[in-house]
């Protein structure tokens, strides 16, 4: 990865603002919009980071937290509150109530709360060490005020579109904006979606493991909250529960505003807001994965598929999530492993 440590004509960040992993990394490809290379990339589901390209330009110089906080509307925000720096995505609809008695007994460790915008920047700015940190993550949707519908309308639909047609991606599903403070980590995780990661302000380091790293990084249960999130703290790994993280290979991008980060569908990632680089905003575009057609061998992320489908099967038929794992266990012990 270029880090900007020495001989850059601007010093944008550097290495002490990354936080310490202990991790096998390589630099993620970057390359010019106009780059055959991209779109070489984009066909073998590789991530790759676009360098150039308008997508979000109309954005780029506006989008600051004052004019965002004018322009978004005054309905309510999603935003996450977290005691620490990490915000671990949860599915609500995967816990234990009276009402799903197949959900699962979880405390989350972050919240989700409904949030003006200008009690959210108000937040932001008098942020102090020991309060909870924040972060503003939410679809753009037609409650924003009509200069934020004029930006989006001179986003650079033309590109995102071709890279749809090309590829044979399915629809735009979501716009997701985030607003982060500096030093906020989204830990990993998987989507199932083709994601254009649009950086508008502010730096965001990026690692990326791709789907066939399934094994090294634990996801969750399906039906566990954290489904999609990996189970290992990359901060303090547990190598005694998961000893094959030592063997995890990724790779690593710093986002700049104007980048376009290309994270294929299945691959794992992490986003960390640099630490010191003041708060950082982006804009997802969200494809759905288009048709599959089944070619042997298959794909990784295929191989993922089938295993969530699999889990899924197993709970729909046993109905408590505390009898799949022994069912999964008396199955494959012995039977499909070496002891
Ligand atoms: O920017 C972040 O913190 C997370 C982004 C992400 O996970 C996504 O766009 O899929
Ligand atoms: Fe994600």
């Amino acid at each position: 990865m270029t880090s900007c440590d020495k001989d850059c004509d601007k010093k944008r960040w550097d290495s002490s603002q990354l936080r310490k992993y202990d991790l096998g990394l390589e630099p993620i490809p970057r390359y010019h919009y106009q780059d055959p290379k991209v779109d070489e990339l984009i066909k073998k589901n590789q991530p790759v980071l676009i360098t150039g390209s308008k997508l979000v330009e109309s954005a780029l110089q506006k989008w600051s937290l004052e004019y965002l906080e004018k322009n978004l509307g005054k309905s309510g925000y999603t935003v996450y509150l977290s005691r620490n720096h990490k915000f671990k995505y949860f599915d609500e609809k995967k816990m234990l109530t009276k009402t799903n008695q197949k959900g699962v007994e979880f405390t989350p460790i972050s919240k989700r709360v409904d949030m003006k915008v200008s009690d959210f920047m108000k937040r932001l700015k008098e942020w102090k060490r020991g309060e909870e940190r924040i972060y503003l993550q939410q679809p753009l949707n037609s409650t924003v005020g009509p200069s934020i519908v004029e930006d989006y309308m001179k986003f650079d639909w033309p590109f995102v579109t071709s890279k749809k047609t090309k590829h044979n991606w399915g629809e735009l599903t979501s716009n997701v904006l985030f607003i982060s403070m500096e030093g906020n980590v989204t830990p990993c995780h998987y989507d199932e979606q083709q994601n254009l990661f649009a950086q508008i302000h502010g730096y965001k380091r990026c690692i990326l493991f791709s789907p066939d790293q399934f094994e090294y990084l634990y996801p969750h249960p399906v039906y566990h909250p954290h489904d999609r999130q990996s189970m290992v703290d990359f901060e303090r790994p547990d190598y005694a529960r998961f000893p094959k993280f030592r063997n995890v290979r990724g790779v690593e991008t710093v986002i700049e505003p104007g980048d376009v980060l290309y994270i294929p569908k299945y691959w794992w990632h992490h986003v960390e807001s640099l630490m010191r680089g003041g708060p950082t905003i982006t804009v997802n575009f969200w494809y759905k994965g288009g048709p599959t057609t089944l070619e042997y061998p298959l794909m990784d992320h295929q191989k993922v598929s089938i295993m969530r489908n699999v889990e899924k099967m197993l709970l729909e038929v046993l109905q408590d999530p505390k009898e799949v794992g022994p069912l999964l266990r008396s199955m494959v012990i012995g039977r499909y492993t070496e002891q």
